[in-house]
């Protein structure tokens, strides 16, 4: 498979590596200093474009992809607000889009059983929760991607939480979730969620040791939407 590779930094670089291990070909590798190379490609030869890149440059290449026709993995965070442009523009240029705040199989279980929590944390007004997410020091946007889509899942599980705040004392006021974000090298991302009562805490942690997990998903979503069409995510990939 011909993949195309749109933001080549930490990210890009190990999904070249493993993407070329499991016998692809990589037809380039698109950054801020190469950008221009974009208009001189052939798209007839490119089977799937992966976009890691930065919160500002993602609709962009996105939305380069999608108008000609290359089924694209997304895993850009921090640009999300503009999420429903892209998915209708993927609905009428008949392409494929694929996003996730996080490509890691374990990462995708850890949000599975935090949804399992979740729901029967609604039935229980004793406990207050509140999250914390840590990264290395270059990462551009807070909260991360993951402990946003963490947070959605409590909102939309726990009646009493109606809202995260990123960074802010809300000690004491059961509508808040609280989220912290730590920046400390060389964390590649730590997310723990904590169901805080008087009696006891309930805390679940995923800890990644490396980017591997994410660099390995992207590339095996990379694989699974090249004849796909449409605006997909992992519901639609993952078994479990
Ligand atoms: N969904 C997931 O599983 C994961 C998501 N991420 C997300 O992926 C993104 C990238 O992370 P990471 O690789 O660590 O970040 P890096 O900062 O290491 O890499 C980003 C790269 O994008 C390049 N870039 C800047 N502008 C453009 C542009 N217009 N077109 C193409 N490339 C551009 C940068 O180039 P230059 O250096 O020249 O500015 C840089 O090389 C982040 O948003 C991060 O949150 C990260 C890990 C997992
Ligand atoms: O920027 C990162 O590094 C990461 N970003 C993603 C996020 O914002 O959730 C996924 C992972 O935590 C690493």
């Amino acid at each position: 498979m011909n993949i195309l590779i749109l933001g080549y930094g930490k990210m890009g670089k190990i999904i070249s590596e493993i993407a070329q291990e499991r016998g692809h070909t990589i037809v380039g590798k698109i950054d801020e200093s190469n950008i221009n190379l974009l208009d001189e490609l052939d798209t007839n030869k490119i089977d799937v474009a992966i976009e890691f890149s930065q919160p500002d440059a993602a609709v962009k290449n996105l939305s380069w992809a999608i108008k000609n026709q290359i089924p694209v993995v997304c895993g850009t965070t921090g640009w999300l607000g503009k999420k429903p442009e892209i998915e209708r523009l993927t609905l009428s240029n008949g392409s494929a889009f694929f996003y996730a705040s996080n490509y890691s199989i374990g990462v995708n279980m850890f949000f599975k059983v935090s949804r399992f929590l979740a729901k029967m944390m609604n039935d229980q007004p004793d406990y207050a929760v509140k999250m914390e997410e840590i990264h290395h020091t270059e990462k551009k946007d807070a909260p991360s991607g993951t402990a946003i889509t963490l947070a959605e899942d409590i909102i939309d599980r726990v009646n009493r939480v109606k809202r995260w705040d990123l960074d802010t004392d809300t000690d004491g006021n059961e509508h808040s979730l609280p989220i912290t974000a730590k920046r400390i090298d060389p964390a590649p991302g730590t997310h723990i969620v904590t169901y805080h009562s008087e009696i006891d805490d309930i805390e679940i942690k995923h800890t990644a040791h490396s980017r591997k997990g994410f660099a390995l998903g992207a590339v095996l979503v990379a694989e699974w939407i090249k004849d796909k069409k449409g605006v997909l995510s992992m519901d639609d990939f993952l078994s479990f």
